[in-house]
């Protein structure tokens, strides 16, 4: 039930080494936010700091207005879940559960009834009693998370939670997280690496990498206009697509090819001092739409490499027409029949065109659509 602002956070480990710079956003309350980004962006330091174990090199936490710097894990009322599981080897499942209600000095009945709603709700009840080193690291995993949601606090700290559990347990174990996030009414601050988990559990993502802040916003605003070229890159499977174009006016671009090229009408103006520049056009592997004649309008031609198969979906690379012959991915329906070779037409409608000038987007596409 808190709301948590960091201010200009920094963490510099041995006075040399910047893991977290000047990092500014505001976890609502009851919000559930997932930090997401590649390996060594800075996540888990920034969660420690959060969580009172690692110490704020500069800036300010608060936790609903008071600041929280100076406060040890205990007296923040945080739960806790890591990676590594950090159970009490000596205890059995039910006593590591049970462990923080009865440090708090609950009744035994109130204890018990709650260590079997969430030994139930994380399907654990088979292996309370036996010691978490018989159990397998996915096991090992839901007890550290039970142990960490049964303690109803202020803030919810999941540190890559679910990462030993194979795909299938998962899948699950998000949907209950968020359930008992939504049942608790708490705030949570997730933080992975996996953009399927982000998306799946997240009401806002912040995206962090080599230490700062790319963007936070809802799903919507990081697929649609996405801050950066990274971020646009990072989240998304497959990948979006880039491919290299020249800004031909403040209404168009042009893909070139040895026969003058392919032209793409834009849904928003792109400033006038771009026109005549090299710029990445970026396209969803999702939003590209396929015709085996050519359509009206965005379209360009290009050769099925490769056909992978994956369930209610297909997803084929294609060799574009030109030089460079630049491969993009594109998702289809699964039932639609493609053979390799064939050559098919991708129509890319203007709102779903995004533009960069390096890192920078100029154009966002359907910013005024929705
Ligand atoms: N105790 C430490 N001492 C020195 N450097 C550290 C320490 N902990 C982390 N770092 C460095 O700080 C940077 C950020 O690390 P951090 O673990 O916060 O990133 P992360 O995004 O959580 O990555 P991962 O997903 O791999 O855990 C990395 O360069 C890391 O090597």
């Amino acid at each position: 039930m808190s709301r948590v602002e960091l201010d200009r956070v920094w963490k510099i480990y041995n006075g040399k080494v910047v893991a977290v710079e000047d990092l500014t956003f505001t976890i609502e309350e009851k919000e559930f936010l997932v930090v997401l980004g590649p390996s060594g962006g800075g996540k888990s330091s920034t969660l420690r700091m959060l969580a009172g174990l690692e110490e704020i090199s500069r800036g300010e936490i608060r936790f609903d207005g008071k600041v929280v710097n100076h406060l040890g894990p205990a007296e923040r009322n945080i739960a806790l879940a890591f990676e590594s599981y950090a159970l009490y080897r000596h205890l059995t499942v039910y006593e590591n559960i049970a462990f923080p209600l009865r440090v708090r000095g609950m009744k035994q009945k109130e204890v018990h009834e709650q260590v079997m709603q969430i030994s139930e709700q994380l399907d654990l009840v088979h292996v309370l009693n036996r010691r978490p080193s018989s159990l397998a690291g996915g096991l090992q995993q839901r007890v550290s998370l039970a142990r960490a949601l049964i303690r109803q606090p202020n803030l919810t700290l999941l540190d890559e939670p679910i990462s030993h559990m194979d795909q299938r347990v998962r899948a699950e174990m998000r949907a209950v997280i968020r359930h008992i996030h939504d049942t608790m009414g708490n705030t949570t601050v997730y933080v992975t690496h996996d953009q399927a988990e982000a998306i799946a559990l997240a009401d806002r993502i912040a995206i962090i990498k080599d230490g700062r802040l790319q963007q936070i916003g809802s799903l919507d605003d990081i697929w649609n206009r996405p801050a950066n070229r990274f971020v646009a890159s990072f989240v998304g499977e497959p990948q979006m697509n880039f491919i290299k174009a020249v800004i031909e006016n403040s209404r168009s671009v042009l893909v070139p090819t040895p026969q003058g090229g392919y032209r793409f009408e834009l849904y928003e103006e792109v400033d006038v001092k771009y026109v005549g520049a090299q710029v990445d056009m970026g396209i969803r592997p999702q939003e590209i739409t396929l015709f085996r004649q050519k359509p009206e309008g965005n379209a360009i031609a290009g050769k099925v490499r490769v056909i992978e198969f994956a369930g209610e979906s297909a997803v084929l690379t294609v060799d574009l027409d030109g030089e460079d012959s630049t491969k993009v991915k594109v998702v289809a329906s699964g039932t639609d029949t493609f053979t390799q070779g064939e050559t098919l037409w991708l129509y890319l409608a203007p709102g779903y065109i995004h533009l960069f000038d390096g890192d920078i987007p100029i154009h966002r596409g359907i910013t005024d659509m929705d």
